[in-house]
């Protein structure tokens, strides 16, 4: 079990990351020239292929093993009337994905992935991030592990999400504060906020950017800071997700706020994370561009839980199946020549 002694220790961990396997990759665009379809005409599968074998650095990409990893958290922010719902509804939402009512549970099951819900801190909210800092560094680091001790090493691919009531306002700041701008500039409508919620949730922002500017610069003290647990967990499973070799699918706009304090320490710390789809919410354009990233969906989902990483799955799947299982045009007997 990976343990942080300080954020020192974590930052440590995040400068030592392993690079993924070149000639898996390699293995991969080599067989996809001789497979019988034109050069590149499978777009998107031949590269998402290529990039599952060198991070599970294998030559033929499996995905015996998916799992989607949903932490749930509460938030002190959402006493600022950041969210339409209350933070009650967090719990609620918890026990609904342990019956199989909620959507991820339907999506988890159509991926063919097991599905695990952890609630973070028994679901006890973080402090009020427009008054003082979300969380202390011992709560920070111990989110941090959980997520990291959460993400079994025989996964294929690990999907990540989450749930809590007023985290769009917590991955609004994350985001301002790691890559600057206002509140406007990445607040939305969440759950369903209306324009006065939407400025309302902008203000409170700016606040907590007021409030926190000392930690410009230092990714991990602005997720301590401008976090949550449910975030800092999803930050710590897709580090240890690195070490361990296991590709990551990052769901909507929470999620991929969550694991951006990576990136803002090392621009290739999420090359084995990809975004699964682009959320509606408002920030999440700029934000998947922030880290040079198209996603691979974009349906028009604004719901979290992990339900577009579950919906990315068969996509990866048909990237598998067609470069493990296709002709070469050798043994088809087809012409090669264009
Ligand atoms: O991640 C996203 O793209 C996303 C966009 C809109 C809403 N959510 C979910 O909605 C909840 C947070 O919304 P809110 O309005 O309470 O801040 C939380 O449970 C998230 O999973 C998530
Ligand atoms: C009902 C509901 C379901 C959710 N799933 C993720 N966030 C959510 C927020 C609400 C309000």
């Amino acid at each position: 079990m990976t343990r942080f002694s300080d954020l020192d220790a974590l930052r440590a961990a995040c400068g030592t990351l392993p690079a993924g396997s070149a000639a898996a990759e390699a293995a991969v665009q080599a067989r996809q020239a001789v497979l019988t379809k034109p050069p590149g005409s499978l777009g998107q599968l031949e590269l998402l292929a290529a990039w599952l074998a060198r991070w599970q650095d294998r030559p033929v990409p499996r995905l015996d093993r998916v799992s989607v990893l949903v932490f749930a958290g509460n938030h002190g922010v959402a006493a600022q009337n950041v969210s339409p719902y209350p933070p009650a509804v967090t719990a609620q939402m918890v026990a609904n994905f342990a019956v199989g009512g909620a959507a991820i549970s339907q999506l988890a099951r159509v991926a063919g992935a097991e599905l695990r819900v952890v609630e973070m801190n028994g679901l006890e909210p973080t402090r009020d991030l427009s008054r003082e800092p979300a969380m202390d560094a011992d709560g920070f680091l111990r989110a941090v592990e959980t997520g990291a001790g959460s993400v079994a090493p025989d996964t294929d691919l690990l999907c990540l999400g989450e749930m809590g009531i007023g985290n769009t306002t917590v991955a609004s700041a994350l985001c301002a504060g790691l890559f600057g701008g206002p509140g406007a500039a990445w607040a939305g409508r969440g759950t369903g906020l209306d324009d006065e919620g939407v400025a309302r949730k902008a203000a409170v922002i700016d606040r907590a950017l007021r409030l926190h500017e000392t930690a410009r610069g230092d990714p991990l003290e602005i997720a301590r800071r401008l976090g949550g647990l449910e975030l800092a967990a999803i930050l710590g499973a897709t580090l240890e997700a690195r070490r361990l070799g296991v590709p990551v699918l990052l769901d909507g706009f929470v999620c991929t706020a969550a694991a951006a304090p990576l990136f803002a320490l090392d621009p290739a710390a999420l090359d084995h994370a990809r975004i699964a789809h682009r959320s509606a919410e408002a920030g999440h354009r700029a934000l998947a561009e922030r880290l040079g990233q198209e996603p691979i969906l974009d349906l028009g989902l604004r719901l979290g839980e992990g339900s577009g990483a579950a919906l990315a799955v068969p996509i990866l799947r048909a990237s598998c199946a067609c470069h493990a299982g296709m002709a070469s045009f050798a043994e088809a007997g087809v012409s090669d020549r264009a």
